[in-house]
């Protein structure tokens, strides 16, 4: 297939998406089995445009007068894409599978600029709704963080330290150019590619298969690595869902001492089990969630690990479709949750031990006011200061516009070319 001819399929799902309310990746993957003729480029390159189309879907919309999928589509092969309207025409023309060739209109459109009266939302490309919380949590920088959360996103591995070393892992990949990751030592990363690229598929590669490293965000690995578990320890992992963190804790702790990985959602605590086992992590105890799972635990915990419910603001470069389905109510419902498993989660620490709350959103809801709730119900709780905890994780200097107002670490794609992640940790009483 040639660009027009993707142009009309990036069309085709955007529409599906719409008109059914489907996820972005069940439509993709319809449009796929759909079109058996199309090759693994063109899935790739369509399914870059229609994510493409939804990350600045409310810029591109203001651009163009419209937020139809064709306009979305021409959209973002101009302004992101950097076609050439006029060349695009010429190829329409030649091509039968191509969309209707741009108006007079639409190229005066997508060839202009935004005015000054555009409000702060639509250059940020964030929901309407939120841009007083982002206004709250970023200050004067609001609108660069939401932009830089419409871009790409990298692809990040972490080595698993208990199987293989970061520079065999960099050779064994090495026809994907990675590179190390800026903060963390264990890190391994390969930066978007523009326009078509295909994102590496490295979960076939038998680095993968022996369990040397695994797929996760480096911003997920700094908040994991913040965690500080050492070994010898016994640790809760209290949302522990696929494991991400939890494999990650269970390597800083060399396979010693005790992690007990919960999850009140079976489902999502399923693949748990084969990641454990590729990653030869066998401190961890899985709890499946029943009654009284965790009864035996209440008051042992030198750590627990709480990696909430959210909603995944921090993750809107891949999921930018969650960006604009996000409501009020489940903002709320989220925070409802949070207070509650804060409250459930300290129940575990002995005195002395330390609860590491995290979460991958970018709200000061979620993260720093949730905070500052639980140490005013819970006296005697403290932060403990973040740069000590950033120094001791990576013996480096904590950048100072990453500490938040009340001791927490705020990770973005701005600040940190990471999905955004909270973390903050709280010494019980001794
Ligand atoms: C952000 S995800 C966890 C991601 C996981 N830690 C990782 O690194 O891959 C949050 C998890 O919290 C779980 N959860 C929600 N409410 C819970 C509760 N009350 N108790 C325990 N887990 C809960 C969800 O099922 C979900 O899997």
């Amino acid at each position: 297939m040639r660009l027009p001819g993707r142009l009309s399929a990036a069309i085709a799902v955007l529409d599906d998406i719409e008109t059914r309310k489907r996820p972005v990746s069940e439509a993709l993957k319809a449009w796929g089995l759909n079109n058996r003729f199309a090759g693994a480029g063109d899935r790739a390159a369509i399914g870059n445009l229609v994510y493409d189309a939804l990350r600045r879907r409310a810029s591109h919309a203001a651009l163009m007068g419209s937020d139809s999928p064709r306009a979305l589509v021409l959209a973002v092969a101009v302004r992101d894409w950097q076609e050439d309207p006029a060349a695009l025409n010429e190829s329409f023309a030649a091509d039968s599978h191509a969309p209707d060739p741009l108006s007079e209109d639409e190229i005066a459109r997508v060839t202009g600029q935004l005015n000054d009266d555009t409000p702060g939302w639509v250059l940020a490309d964030v929901p309407e709704w939120l841009a007083p919380s982002l206004q709250r949590g970023f200050g004067d920088n609001w609108i660069a963080e939401g932009q830089d959360m419409a871009g790409r996103p990298s692809l990040d591995l972490r080595v698993n330290t208990l199987k293989s070393t970061r520079d065999r892992v960099m050779k064994a990949l090495a026809r994907f150019a990675p590179a190390e990751t800026a903060v963390s030592p264990l890190g391994v990363t390969m930066p978007a590619g523009l326009r078509d690229a295909r994102t590496p598929n490295v979960t076939t590669d038998e680095g993968y298969l022996k369990g040397w490293f695994e797929v996760q965000d480096h911003g997920s690995q700094i908040v994991a690595a913040l965690a500080g578990a050492r070994p010898g320890e016994q640790v809760l992992d209290l949302c522990a869902g696929a494991g991400g963190k939890t494999l990650a804790l269970a390597a800083a702790m060399m396979n010693k001492g005790q992690i007990f990985a919960y999850d009140s959602d079976r489902n999502r605590l399923a693949p748990i089990y084969d990641r454990l086992k590729r990653n030869g992590a066998r401190n961890v105890q899985v709890r499946a969630p029943q009654p009284g799972a965790l009864d035996d635990l209440v008051g042992k915990m030198d750590r627990v690990v709480i990696d909430a419910p959210c909603t995944g603001t921090g993750t809107w470069r891949r999921r930018p479709d969650t960006k604009w389905k996000l409501s009020p109510d489940l903002l709320a419902q989220r925070m409802t949750e949070q207070a509650a498993i804060l409250q459930e989660g300290q129940r575990f620490l002995k005195p002395g031990g330390t609860l590491v709350y995290i979460t991958c959103s970018i709200l000061p809801e979620e993260n720093d006011d949730q905070v500052a709730a639980f140490i005013a119900d819970h006296p005697g709780f403290a932060s403990i200061p973040a740069d000590a905890l950033w120094q001791g994780a990576f013996a480096t200097e904590l950048p100072d516009d990453l500490e938040t107002a009340h001791g927490g670490v705020a990770l973005t794609p701005r600040l940190t070319g990471t999905d955004g992640f909270y973390f903050n940790a709280l010494r019980k009483p001794a």
